[in-house]
């Protein structure tokens, strides 16, 4: 199947439902990690062999192991290529359908249609603007003042960059950047930085991402996986779904055999206000495929990010 044929086979609803926050798998909990942003590319010698991954991720095994659970009804296995032991994760379709429209119901839905590209957002900043005036009056203060005449635009801009996610999609941002190469041994890009807005308060929560992957022959551009998160921590968001995405994305972009995200991240919400906090974390994973059903895959993954 190809790529674009995936993109436009891809039915919002049908993916939004399946991974909904209520139904989010467990999320394990992993140390910490660092600061700078480090690609790194590790063989197989002394931990997981390729024969090991192979036998640990048989299409058969991996969707009995889970039965239920939401993500396999979103990510699946599919039969050995020529040449390569290792099955390729793919996205499941059901070939539903999207609104007549091709739009969920809200305008900047939060949801895993990848491809969605909404209409230019520029055109709501005046309507933004306004009601950041509104909300300086409801805080007693007087929008006219002199070093407040600009801030409803000003506010709004900086609302519009938060978000920009969602003017983003994956098709663009890949660029093409996929690439033949006869490469199977795991590829991880950690501590990309991530900003996010938390969707219960509009507040910021900001941490860092790490992404692997075991490719099937097919390689991603490095910038891209920094991107990939770009696309959907710029949005408003929930930790868990933000992770989710990135791990869906991945897939979409090249069907490896597996793919790893962990997110660190510490909610303004939980610092500045409520519980306050300050030294609190939030660390959240999707683990799909072979690192889902491999235990040495995985520990491998957890090994390279919190390595130094
Ligand atoms: N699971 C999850 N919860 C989040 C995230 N960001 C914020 N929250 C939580 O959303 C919840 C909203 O709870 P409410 O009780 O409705 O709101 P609240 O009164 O402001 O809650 P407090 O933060 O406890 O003061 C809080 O528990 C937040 O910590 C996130 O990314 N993931
Ligand atoms: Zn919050």
């Amino acid at each position: 199947m190809s790529f674009t044929r995936q993109l436009s086979e891809m039915s919002a609803s049908e993916l939004n439902d399946a991974i909904d926050d209520t139904n989010f798998p467990q999320a394990h909990i992993l140390s910490r990690g660092r600061n700078n942003s480090v690609c790194s590319t590790s063989s197989t010698s002394g931990t997981s062999s390729l024969a090991d991954r192979a036998q640990a991720s048989q299409p058969e095994e991996t969707i009995a192991a889970h039965p239920g659970t939401p993500l396999e009804d979103i990510v699946a296995p599919v039969a050995t290529l020529a040449g390569n032991q290792r099955p390729r994760l793919i996205l499941k379709t059901n070939g539903s359908t999207p609104d007549s429209d091709g739009h969920e119901k809200c305008t900047f839905h939060h949801d895993l249609e990848l491809d969605h590209k909404p209409p230019t957002r520029e055109a709501l900043l005046p309507d933004m603007a306004r009601s950041y005036r509104l909300l300086l009056g409801g805080l007693g203060e007087n929008p006219d003042r002199q070093g407040l005449i600009k801030t409803p635009e000003r506010a709004a801009k900086a609302m519009l960059y938060f978000t920009k996610g969602y003017d983003q999609s994956l098709e663009d941002v890949l660029n093409g950047a996929v690439f033949d190469e006869d490469h199977d041994e795991m590829v991880v890009v950690k501590d990309i930085e991530m900003f996010s807005m938390c969707e219960h308060h509009l507040v910021p929560f900001y941490g860092k991402v790490s992404i692997g992957y075991l490719p099937c022959n097919k390689i991603l551009g490095l910038s891209k996986l920094a991107r990939i998160v770009e696309i959907f921590s710029r949005r408003l968001q929930v930790q868990e779904r933000l992770t989710k995405q990135i791990a869906v994305a991945v897939t979409q972009a090249v069907q490896p055999a597996g793919v790893a995200v962990v997110v660190e991240g510490v909610h303004m919400c939980m610092v500045m206000r409520g519980v306050q906090k300050i030294n609190s974390k939030t660390v959240t994973s999707t683990m799909l495929g072979v690192f889902r059903d491999d235990p040495k895959t995985r520990e491998e993954f957890l090994n390279l990010v919190n390595s130094k």
